[in-house]
């Protein structure tokens, strides 16, 4: 009975009768008996490559799958207590990857739900996979939506997937072997499916395009970095080199074309370099784009990684030893100043560590220390402490590190003179909070040139250009719990000046996770900075060190500084400072 109603609607439909159907189904069923020559009666089995075709398949779309994965599984654990089946196919139509309960294997095997089922319209008819290739839209075949009788019980809806050139790539798939009958009970599976489906995209956008800047958008502010709605990859001439199919709706809704090799301000009120304003250290609901045709989006540009950046982490940590290698995210200065460190680390040479109040010389000490000879020990004194020298005639060897040297009283210096004379297997590594050249005057010239063999500076926070990096490190330390910050209370952070530096950034967060009730850290949960006034910039290397750590962004460095954009730029000017080409 219901393949004869069935096949009569496809024949009523095929005679021009209004059936209340989709349009894209009923388009499809022409599509199945005009074009391919189908008979809907027809027993038609599931259609399956051999396994060397399948190999190819996957091969083919290796970068892809790799790419999907992590994003499927979480989709897959979403619905999986639901009995859905998620498919990834390629652009011809055949199943690359699939997710499905092992439980019902031979039943999914049997529909086709499984490795290796090529879903072309043309060999299965309208189904969601193959309808979804011909529209190139994301569509739900439900039911007896499907033109061919053995696929009645399925319910499947589709989404495409494109490259980053805007070329259809593949089809992610989430379908039932049995499912209600109402076709709107799909519609959470549609909203799912699409968003996985954009996912997939931005991933691979992010992948293959880390030399361009990346321009991402979003209607609301609260999404923008979370989870945006499109993005676009621009060349150094603002010209788009690579897009997420969402950037084509969202910039020209109207035309419908391709974007790459057009401008982005043929699109938007926006030049190239506009980009660093609408990175992370501001606001996102300042990050405002306007569209020639009035309309407002908002912005969040994500600076090109160039190929050094990108190895140079990997490299360090690999080439250098021990905690050396980990102690610093991308700073360039620091990256040299760490692959001096490892230089020396193995050597006798004495070291002078300099840098603001806890910008971590002692953590750099320790981590030279265990990048040295095996085997040694580490002895830390305060070098205001009375009789701290005297406390070590019976040390074992290895390092003596001397914490504050600058503080060191004329009999302790005295003492530790006498101890270095005859103690020669113990190696100094002196901290100091002032720079080398002032060190001079407060040491005796005789013991100056005991401690200060090579010195190395640590930079102060507010100059280092890795402190996403660091927060985030710290973050993962300081709690067990999946724990991040909100955009706002991102930007916050990073306009702050630090004038304790990593210490003043741990017991800040510290605060910030024990004031948050969930996983993210926001604005409010941030305790006020502290009232005393931060370093001033006053010279012109300290300058330049500052807009370096903001990537040349006035309005984060405006806000580190607490004046207004026009004072920073005044202030550059003043000095002739240049952003870096
Ligand atoms: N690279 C780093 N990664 C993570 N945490 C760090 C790093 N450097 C320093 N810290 C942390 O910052 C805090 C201050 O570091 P440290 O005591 O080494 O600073 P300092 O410069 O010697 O300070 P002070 O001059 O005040 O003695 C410590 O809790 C340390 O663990």
């Amino acid at each position: 009975m219901l393949e004869f109603e069935h096949v009569d609607e496809i024949d009523r439909v095929l005679r021009g009768v209004e059936t209340g159907r989709d349009s894209l189904v009923t388009e499809s069923w022409r599509r199945c008996v005009q074009t391919y020559g189908m008979d809907p009666s027809r027993p038609d089995p599931a259609h399956v490559v051999t396994e060397t075709e399948l190999r190819e398949h996957r091969e083919q779309s290796e970068r892809l799958i790799a790419t999907a994965r992590s994003g499927l599984q979480t989709l897959f654990q979403q619905v999986a207590g639901q009995n859905y089946v998620l498919l990834l196919a390629d652009a011809k139509g055949v199943c690359v990857d699939f997710f499905g309960d092992p439980r019902f294997e031979d039943q999914l095997r049997q529909a086709g739900l499984y490795l290796g089922s090529n879903w072309t319209e043309d060999l299965a008819g309208t189904c969601g996979v193959g309808s979804c290739i011909v529209t190139g839209k994301a569509i739900t075949i439900h039911q007896s939506d499907h033109f061919g009788l053995a696929h009645m019980p399925l319910s499947c809806t589709a989404a495409p997937i494109f490259d980053t050139k805007g070329e259809f790539s593949a089809v992610l798939d989430i379908s039932l072997l049995r499912s209600p009958s109402p076709k709107s009970s799909q519609n959470l599976a549609m909203g799912l499916v699409t968003a996985s489906a954009r996912r997939v995209e931005m991933a691979n956008l992010m992948a293959m395009t880390r030399r361009d800047w990346v321009l991402r958008f979003s209607t609301s502010p609260e999404f923008l970095e979370v989870d945006p709605e499109a993005a676009v990859a621009l060349d150094a001439a603002g010209r788009i080199v690579g897009m997420t199919s969402g950037a084509r709706r969202a910039l020209d809704p109207e035309a419908g074309g391709s974007l790459i090799g057009s401008r982005i301000d043929d699109w938007l009120e926006l030049s190239v370099d506009d980009l660093p304003d609408l990175m992370r250290g501001r606001p996102t609901e300042e990050r405002v784009l306007r569209l020639k045709d009035g309309r407002r989006l908002f912005g969040h540009a994500i600076a090109p990684q160039t190929p050094q950046m990108i190895t140079a982490l990997r490299q360090r940590e690999t080439t250098l030893p021990g905690a050396l290698g980990s102690f610093a995210g991308a700073d360039p200065a620091l990256g040299r100043l760490l692959e001096q460190a490892a230089r020396l680390a193995p050597t006798q040479v004495p070291l002078l560590i300099t840098g603001e109040t806890g910008t971590g010389k002692e953590r750099l000490a320790r981590a030279i220390h265990v990048a040295g000879p095996k085997n040694r020990g580490f002895h830390a004194i305060r070098c205001t402490g009375p009789g701290a020298v005297e406390s070590l005639a019976d040390a074992a060897p290895g390092t003596l590190f001397l914490r504050g040297i600058e503080d060191m009283p004329l009999d302790g210096q005295a003492a530790l003179l006498t101890l270095l004379d005859r103690r020669t297997d113990l190696r100094v590594v002196a901290s100091c909070r002032c720079a080398a050249s002032e060190l001079s005057s407060a040491l005796r010239d005789d013991l100056f040139y005991r401690v200060a063999g090579a010195t190395l500076a640590l930079p102060p926070l507010r100059h280092r250009s890795d402190l996403d990096w660091l927060i985030d490190r710290l973050l993962r330390w300081r709690c067990s719990a999946d724990m991040r910050l909100s955009p706002a209370a991102r930007a916050e952070l990073k306009s702050r000046v630090w004038p304790g530096n990593i210490r003043e950034l741990e017991q800040l967060l510290d605060v910030a996770i024990a004031m948050s009730e969930g996983s993210v850290i926001d604005l409010p949960d941030l305790p006020a900075a502290p009232k005393r006034a931060g370093p001033e910039p006053d010279d012109i290397d300290d300058l330049e060190a500052l807009m370096a750590a903001c990537g040349w962004n006035m309005a984060q460095a405006a806000r580190r500084l607490g004046v207004n954009r026009s004072t920073v730029l005044r202030r550059i000017r003043k000095a002739g400072l240049t952003p870096p080409a």
